[in-house]
């Protein structure tokens, strides 16, 4: 008995848990559909309600004409010991405990109407009442509208067959044992109940054939052929009733004379005495909460396998949705260490594009080994250098005073000029691995990389996400100006003091020509021939020349010092954990929760998504744990 007392129980109490989460039935396997459940079926005035009544023992059904029961209604009834008091309570409003059961019935009234409103619609949200009694045997019971032919006046014409879709929706799944009430003064044949059950249970092995009205059959006829299962066979025996009659109604007779008046027709009376320990309402209780746990038995294991399979899949979504931050955890050390932690796993993706353990470290040297050459090689030398333009240079060079053996002031304007067209190339070579860096935050590719390998941290947190990418952004753009700056100085340098080595060789040269060139120019003869010039010229592009090979080395590596080195080193585990963990301190300071979890925040679409999702797995856990325990038992 103990074990069939915590079996229902167990039932009923994750059934109260489908119904807190919204679960009853519809999309997919859920929990509540795995649950073996006992649903009452009939056509308007079969006896339903009579029955029900009969089995709690208590008058709590709603009455009225029309189609009363507008909702399922799910009965859980527990047996307490002899002598307790009564009470009901509703899943709807914990803690209030019923005693009057005219109370009960209101409520159920009233709750019926909080959700399908005045307009007598129905709607498949259950309502759940469960029943604390010494007269009850454990056993749950849903009551579903009852099936009728036509909508009574103020009803949609819909009614009729909603309600038959409703109550075809329980009867159909396998887990439901379906109780069919059908009126025993009319023919059993075409009731209601009888031909859902077997349309849904062709076999007969999930329905309990229950005849009503027995006491009211025409004079001479009796259910006999029915209840012995010669017509109508079902794989479980038939259970006749007599319910109060309306006249007992009338006189308020109350349920417990009720049931003791129908144990008196079926042993007295002279139809069914020899079937009277298998008929009444109190027999019918017992028949179905035994069967009930026996089936319980037997589903356990697939409900089992159905949580552990639940609890899988709620895991893997909530692995890849993540799993839920505590913010308000009241340890404010959290998020800021989440924020931390975000920062060094930032820094360390970046870091590694930057050695080129990963696509994009080869960018940069692509920059230095392709680019900058071919942008020095593209320089207009030959145009800055041509024969007229270096006369034009020396010249205005010299002034009034023309240069007496070489063009002095000439050869340092020429180079000069010359060297300023190297701006343009360092400033490129700067620009390049910058917009690299910087679109390296921002490219998409970059993004669904780093949602990959952040195990989508970014993503989940789009706020700290803007935060990071714009102080990334920020620093990068400073040390570009740094950089900038640093390659400016460089092609500067090599203005500012020229290599006297290469002009003293220069200078030597001719004179050792000299015994050899006999008839060579006197210096004042042809000073402003073009050979001479030519020769100027040749001079200046090979001292260019040289300054070229140098800063095509140098460049390199003032980009690398000033850019890379730095980014790798300072942009995110210093400024930006910095900056962020400031920003969070003072949040925290300033006692700005809100602030604080918003630069957490998430988008609340899935937040409310893993939200459920915690929830059901929790139910599902806890069920797991229930089941162990009675399991154990
Ligand atoms: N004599 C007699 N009357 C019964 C019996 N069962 C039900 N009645 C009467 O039949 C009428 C309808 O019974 P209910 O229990 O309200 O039937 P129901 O199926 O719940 O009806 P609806 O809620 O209208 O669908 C009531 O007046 C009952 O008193 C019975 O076994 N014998």
């Amino acid at each position: 008995m103990a074990t069939m007392k915590s079996l229902i129980g167990l039932i009923n109490k994750i059934q109260r848990a489908c119904t807190v989460l919204g679960d009853h039935g519809g999309e997919g396997m859920s929990l509540w559909e795995a649950l073996p459940t006992v649903a009452v079926v009939g056509g308007q005035s079969s006896g339903k309600s009579s029955v029900l009544k009969s089995v709690v023992g208590r008058d709590f059904l709603p009455r009225g004409s029309g189609i009363v029961t507008r909702r399922p209604l799910v009965l859980q009834l527990h047996k307490t010991e002899e002598g307790t008091t009564e009470y009901a309570e509703f899943l709807h409003a914990p803690r209030k405990r019923f005693a009057d059961f005219a109370a009960v019935r209101k409520e159920i009234e009233d709750e019926t109407d909080r959700i399908t409103g005045k307009s007598k619609q129905i709607s498949n949200i259950p309502i759940q009442l469960s029943i604390y009694s010494p007269n009850v045997v454990n056993l749950t019971l849903i009551d579903l509208p009852g099936l009728t032919k036509v909508a009574v006046e103020g009803q949609p014409v819909s009614i009729v067959q909603d309600i038959e879709n409703m109550v075809r929706s329980y009867v159909e799944k396998p887990n439901c044992i379906i109780l069919a009430l059908s009126p025993a003064n009319q023919d059993i044949a075409t009731s209601d109940a009888i031909k859902l059950a077997r349309e849904v249970d062709p076999t007969g092995e999930r329905t309990f054939g229950v005849a009503t009205k027995l006491d009211i059959m025409d004079k001479g006829t009796d259910c006999l052929d029915v209840l012995e299962g010669r017509s109508y066979h079902l794989q479980h025996p038939w259970v006749g009733i007599v319910n109060r009659s309306q006249a007992d109604i009338n006189k308020r007779v109350d349920m417990i004379a009720a049931r003791r008046k129908e144990r008196e027709y079926f042993e007295t009376g002279p139809e069914y005495g020899h079937l009277a320990s298998r008929m009444g309402s109190e027999y019918l209780a017992k028949l179905l909460s035994q069967h009930l746990e026996t089936v319980i038995r037997q589903k356990i294991p697939s409900i089992v396998a159905l949580i552990n399979k639940s609890i899988d899949e709620i895991n893997a979504e909530l692995d890849r949705i993540r799993r839920p931050i505590a913010v308000d955890s009241g340890f404010f050390f959290r998020p800021g260490f989440t924020i931390l932690e975000l920062c060094r796993e930032f820094d360390r993706v970046f870091k590694e594009h930057l050695d080129g353990g990963r696509p994009g470290g080869d960018r940069i040297y692509g920059v230095f080994d392709h680019q900058l050459p071919a942008d020095l090689k593209k320089l207009p030398f030959d145009r800055h250098l041509s024969t007229k333009n270096v006369q034009k240079v020396v010249s205005e060079a010299d002034g009034y005073q023309p240069h007496l053996i070489a063009p002095e002031q000439g050869y340092r304007r020429l180079i000069d000029g010359s060297i300023s067209y190297f701006k343009g190339p360092a400033e490129a070579t700067v620009d390049a691995n910058s917009s690299y860096l910087i679109t390296f935050c921002y490219n998409p590719q970059m993004l669904l990389f780093f949602i990959l390998f952040f195990y989508q941290e970014l993503k989940r947190f789009p706020t700290l996400a803007g935060d990071i990418a714009a102080a990334s952004n920020e620093a990068l753009e400073r040390f570009r100006d740094k950089s900038r700056k640093t390659v400016l100085r460089l092609v500067d340098m090599e203005s500012s003091y020229l290599t006297v080595d290469f002009f003293r060789k220069l200078h030597l040269e001719p004179e050792k020509e000299k015994p050899n060139a006999r008839n060579a120019p006197q210096p004042n003869a042809d000073i402003y021939s073009d050979s001479h010039f030519r020769k100027i010229r040749s001079n200046v592009s090979a001292y260019i020349n040289m300054v070229c090979d140098t800063l095509r080395n140098s460049l390199p590596r003032a980009v690398v010092y000033c850019q890379v080195r730095e980014a790798k080193s300072i942009i995110i585990s210093k400024d930006i954990c910095l900056s962020l963990l400031n920003f969070f301190y003072v949040q925290v300071g300033r006692k700005e929760k809100d602030k604080l979890g918003g630069m957490l925040d998430e988008d609340p679409q899935l937040m409310e998504r893993r939200g459920t999702l915690a929830k059901r797995l929790e139910l599902y856990k806890q069920a797991r744990d229930d089941i162990d325990a009675v399991a154990w038992k």
